[in-house]
């Protein structure tokens, strides 16, 4: 594969003859401002889960893309990963492991074999680095002058159940920290009790409490009870300016899926017909596998289309998806599979 192989001339991840995805990133969004919280549009939506399954039961087994396209695409899926640690036993030095993974998350010799290498003017590195406040201060350190984002999960994650004040608080030190993202969770409990004026309250605090720096609202999809319950959510998280919506924490007991992921991007779709801003979207816990990151980017490219394709708006957040595409791309480039533990992150 040659850089040109990226341009707008091969077969695509959904099988038609549209573009390739472009590995150069998009110009930034306009962030999303919100608006005033609409009762009528949260309390009016409805998720018809038979079809939404149907949609998704087909989605792994007829999408593919193969050979070159596929290797594209899996390049592409890198740099619109959050590389995540999220474990207590973190420690400084794991973390700056992780940004140097982060910043050169291909070996060498494989870029090299893919006209990707050093002559390329596209460098591939990760979306951003995930981690705890503590972990914010190496993890900027390791980063600097990569231009990668430090963001951090906040606001009593995971569980989001410590004081208002203190999850306020956590966000300010964060941001002055130097993270340029802010995960923060939502109280689910806002969403179990019908109580969207104090979720829509809770999200615009912390939206204001973030700054410039953008913020993803964490929905704990796993814990929400029903996909309506998920489709509502997103609704009041957009309308108080969330710049991102993301499925999970990764700590429930279920975590990202495609159908919880269909009612998202669909929610998405709404929103930006009727405000005419793009929120991102970020499914995170549980993706390891390359051959499901390709199903998520086709599910993205089908119901939001390219523009939705850049790490401006998508993003996966995941701790062992990058050593699984990259054992894929060695795969490639040699015709053999070497061992996940060659590929170890962090
Ligand atoms: O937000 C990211 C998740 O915590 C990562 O989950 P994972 O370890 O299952 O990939």
């Amino acid at each position: 594969m040659s850089t040109t192989d990226l341009t707008p001339t091969g077969t695509n991840v959904a099988g038609d003859t549209a573009h390739l995805p472009q590995i150069t990133p998009q110009t930034h969004e306009p962030r999303n401002p919100g608006m005033a919280l609409d009762l009528d549009i949260v309390r009016g939506q409805q998720v018809n889960t038979s079809a939404v399954e149907r949609r998704c039961a087909t989605l792994p087994g007829r999408r593919s893309v193969k050979k070159d396209h596929q290797a594209a695409w899996l390049l592409k899926a890198i740099t619109m990963i959050d590389l995540t640690t999220l474990a207590g036993d973190d420690t400084a030095g794991r973390v700056r492991r992780l940004c140097a993974k982060a910043a050169h998350p291909v070996r060498q010799d494989l870029l090299d074999a893919m006209g990707m290498g050093s002559q390329s003017p596209t460098r591939i590195t990760t979306g951003a680095v995930c981690v705890y406040h503590d972990m914010i201060e190496p993890a900027v350190a390791a980063l600097d002058g990569t231009g990668i984002p430090v963001a951090a999960v906040s606001t009593g994650f995971p569980a989001g159940l410590s004081p208002f004040h203190l999850r306020v608080k956590e966000i300010e030190e964060s941001v002055k920290a130097g993270a340029k993202e802010i995960d923060i969770v939502i109280s689910r409990r806002h969403v179990l009790s019908g109580d969207w004026q104090a979720l829509y309250d809770e999200m615009a605090e912390f939206r204001a409490t973030c700054g410039e720096a953008h913020v993803k609202a964490i929905l704990a999809t796993g814990e929400l009870g029903s996909l309506r319950n998920v489709a509502k959510a997103s609704q009041v998280c957009m309308m108080a300016g969330a710049d991102f919506i993301k499925t999970s924490t990764g700590k429930e007991s279920v975590n990202a899926t495609l159908p919880v992921s269909l009612v998202m991007i669909r929610a998405i779709r709404d929103y930006y017909a009727r405000t005419g801003y793009r929120v991102g979207y970020k499914p995170a816990g549980g993706i390891s596998k390359a051959k499901d990151a390709l199903v998520y980017l086709s599910l993205i490219k089908e119901e939001l289309g390219n523009h939705w394709l850049s790490n401006h708006l998508f993003r996966f957040g995941a701790s062992s998806l990058l050593g699984d595409i990259e054992r894929q791309l060695e795969h490639h480039v040699t015709g053999n599979y070497s061992a996940s533990w060659r590929h170890a992150i962090g």
